[in-house]
């Protein structure tokens, strides 16, 4: 299995022509294959505003660390969460918890940051937000895809990090085909190459980046930010998603 990072920079975002050219020249997209796909804005937002907001979040957001089942046993999730979400949706569950939905009004700063996802990803239109807070690097989200019903089947996931740099890593689920063809589709002369199937894929996300998951990224790939010892300071992470 090979780890490669294959990214296309794309010259312009024909949709959305008022983008700033600097993040358009940023702008990143992986084509993960079968219609999955992942966009990665590195310098989505500005180096001070995003560290304006990582304050705020830090002091102002009632973080809770819940306790949770894995395979039949309670754990304390390993790392700090709230859920912020637009009336009227379905509750969210996850892993046997239900975090209480508070409103965007209770928190300005994460409208502004909506605003700016809304702006950055013209059509998208998000009403839920899963916040993380990573203290350092035992902190940590174990490998799992965000293909709860309640998303529909081929939700969009917009991710906004601040603070340290952690790994974002996304590999495929077992069974599901990979970006190439099977083998017996091929002549014999090409399949050597089968070796080079990218099924995993690695992003540092940075301060004030932003990472799209869209397409069939939940249905076919799994997501994680495993531990690193290394990473000895907070990370903050915003998961914009729309509720159907
Ligand atoms: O922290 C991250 O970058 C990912 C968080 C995540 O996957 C989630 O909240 O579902
Ligand atoms: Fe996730």
């Amino acid at each position: 299995m090979s780890f490669k990072f294959k990214a296309v920079c794309e010259s312009a975002n024909p949709k959305n022509p008022n983008e700033s050219s600097e993040r358009q020249r940023q702008r990143q997209r992986v084509d993960l294959g079968d219609e999955s796909e992942v966009v990665y804005i590195p310098r989505f937002l500005g180096f001070d505003e995003a560290w304006t907001f990582f304050d705020y979040l830090d002091k102002e957001i009632p973080w809770t660390r819940p306790t949770i089942r894995v395979c039949g046993k309670s754990c304390l999730q390993p790392r700090d969460t709230c859920y912020v979400a637009s009336p009227g949706l379905p509750d969210l569950s996850y892993s046997g918890y239900q975090p209480h939905a508070y409103s965007w009004d209770d928190f300005p700063p994460l409208k502004d940051i909506l605003e700016a996802v809304h702006k950055a990803l013209p059509g998208s239109s998000f009403n839920s937000l899963l916040l993380n807070r990573y203290k350092g690097g035992s902190d940590y989200v174990a490998w799992h895809s965000d293909d709860e019903k309640l998303y529909g089947s081929a939700p969009e996931i917009a991710s906004v990090s601040f603070g340290c740099d952690r790994e974002f890593l996304l590999k495929k689920k077992n069974g599901k085909r990979s970006n190439e063809k099977r083998k017996d589709e091929e002549p014999a002369s090409k399949r050597l190459k089968k070796s080079n199937q990218v099924d995993q894929h690695s992003f540092t996300l940075k301060h004030g980046s932003l990472l799209l998951m869209r397409g069939f990224t939940q249905r076919d790939w799994l997501h994680s930010v495993p531990k690193r010892a290394k990473a000895d300071a907070t990370r903050i992470n915003l998961t914009f998603r729309r509720v159907v």
